[in-house]
C-alpha cells in the first residue's frame, strides 16, 4: 500500500515567541522560526519520520518554495507538488505562556483549472489499495466540492481515504456520493459542521455515530488536551496522554492524522490505532516543527496512552434488552 498526501493550500508557518500577547500593544519577539507546513505536508513529514514512504501532492507557490524543497529532500518525501506563480501563504503562530494564537491566511488564489490539474495528477498516480490523505483548507478560487470530486475518483480506483478539513469543503465532502474511510475533525470543526455545540462525551459519541451512519468507517474527534474519541465498527474509546515538554502545539492534529495513517498501514485494530495516533500527536508536541522524535520514543509513548472504552448507543440498547 502506497501513501499519498494532498495539500491544496500549503503554508509556511512563521512561529513568533512573545513574552505576552496583548492586542493593540507593540511586541518584541524573543524568537522567530519558519517551517514548511500545511496539513498534508505535516502529515507527510511525520509519516516520513516513522519510516513510511510518502508522495506529497498539491499546489505550491514558486516564489518561496525553498523550505518545502529542503523538507522533502531531507526526509525523502517524493515531491509531486505543482508549482504555480506567486508565493505560498505565510501563516503566523504567535506563542506566549497562555498558548498559541493562529493567524491563517487565505492562500494563493487559484482557478478551478489548477485544482483539476492536481486532481488529475493524483488520479493518474493512484492505484488500488493506496492510502490517500486529503488535508487542509482549500485556497481561494478552488471549488468547495474539490475534495468531493477527488474522493469520488479515488474511490473508483480502490483507494482508502483519510479526510481532515473544515468548513464548507468538509460539508461538501461529507455530502458526496462516496464518503471517506476516515475523518478527523476537531471538536470545534465538528460542532460547526453539525450546527450545534458538542460539550460532553455523549454528544460527541452521538455526532460520531451520525457521521458513521453515512458510511465512514472510522471517526476520530480530537479534543486538544482532553485527548481524542475514536469510533469505528469495533466500538468507541477515548485516548489521552499527558504531555512532557511542550515545544509547539502547531501540527498536533496533523501528527494525529499521520498516526491514524500509520495504523491503517499496519491494519491495526481500534485500540492500537488510538494508541499510535495519540502517541504521534503527543510526541510532536515536544518538537518545534512537524517532526517526530526517534521511533523508539514514539513506540514507548503508545504503550503509555490511557485508553477508556465508551459505550455506544448500539451497545447501550443491547445491554438494556
Ligand atoms: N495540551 C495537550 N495535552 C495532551 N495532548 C494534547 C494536547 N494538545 C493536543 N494534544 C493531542 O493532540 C491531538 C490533536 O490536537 P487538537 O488540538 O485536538 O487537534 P487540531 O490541531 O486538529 O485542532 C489531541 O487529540 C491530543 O491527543
Ligand atoms: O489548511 P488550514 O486549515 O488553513 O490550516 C493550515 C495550518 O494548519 C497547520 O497544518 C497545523 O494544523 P494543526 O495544528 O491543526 O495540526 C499549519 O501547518 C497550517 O498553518
Amino acid at each position: 500500500m502506497r501513501t499519498l498526501t494532498v495539500t491544496f493550500n500549503p503554508a509556511i508557518d512563521q512561529t513568533v515567541t512573545l513574552d505576552r500577547l496583548e492586542p493593540g500593544a507593540v511586541h518584541r519577539a524573543h524568537a522567530v522560526r519558519q517551517n514548511a507546513g500545511g496539513k498534508g505536508v505535516n502529515v507527510a513529514s511525520c509519516l516520513a519520520d516513522w519510516g513510511v514512504g510518502v508522495s506529497a501532492y498539491g499546489l505550491l507557490g514558486s516564489d518561496n518554495a525553498a523550505p518545502f524543497d529542503a523538507l522533502f529532500a531531507a526526509k525523502g518525501i517524493e515531491d509531486r507538488f505543482i508549482r504555480i506563480a506567486g508565493a505560498t501563504r505565510v501563516n503566523l503562530k504567535l506563542v506566549d505562556p497562555a498558548g498559541t494564537t493562529d493567524i491563517n491566511l487565505d492562500g494563493l488564489a487559484v482557478d478551478a483549472g489548477r485544482a483539476e490539474m492536481v486532481t488529475a495528477t493524483i488520479c493518474d498516480a493512484a492505484r488500488e489499495g493506496d492510502l490517500v490523505v486529503l488535508a487542509g483548507s482549500l485556497p481561494p478560487g478552488c471549488p468547495p466540492d474539490t475534495y468531493a470530486t477527488l474522493m469520488e475518483r479515488l474511490h473508483a480506483r480502490g483507494c482508502r481515504l483519510i479526510l481532515d478539513t473544515s468548513g464548507l469543503p468538509l460539508k461538501c465532502a461529507l455530502e458526496a456520493a462516496q464518503p471517506p474511510h476516515v475523518v478527523k475533525p476537531n471538536r470545534d470543526e465538528l460542532a460547526q459542521l453539525l450546527g450545534r455545540d458538542l460539550p460532553d462525551l455523549p454528544d460527541l459519541v452521538a455526532a460520531a455515530g451520525t457521521l458513521r451512519s453515512s458510511g465512514i468507517e472510522l471517526v476520530v474527534i480530537s479534543m486538544g488536551e482532553e485527548g481524542a474519541l475514536f469510533v469505528s465498527g469495533e466500538g468507541a474509546l477515548t485516548a489521552r496522554l499527558a504531555i512532557g515538554e511542550l515545544a509547539s502545539t502547531v501540527g498536533a492534529g496533523d501528527a494525529m492524522v499521520a498516526g491514524i495513517a500509520a495504523a491503517l498501514l499496519e491494519q491495526a485494530p481500534l485500540e492500537r490505532t488510538a494508541r499510535l495516533a495519540t502517541a504521534f500527536a503527543v510526541a510532536k508536541l515536544g518538537m518545534a516543527g512537524p517532526n517526530l522524535p526517534a521511533l523508539a520514543s514514539v513506540a514507548a509513548l503508545a504503550d503509555e496512552v490511557s485508553v477508556t472504552p465508551v459505550p455506544t448507543a448500539a451497545q447501550k440498547t443491547a445491554g438494556e434488552a
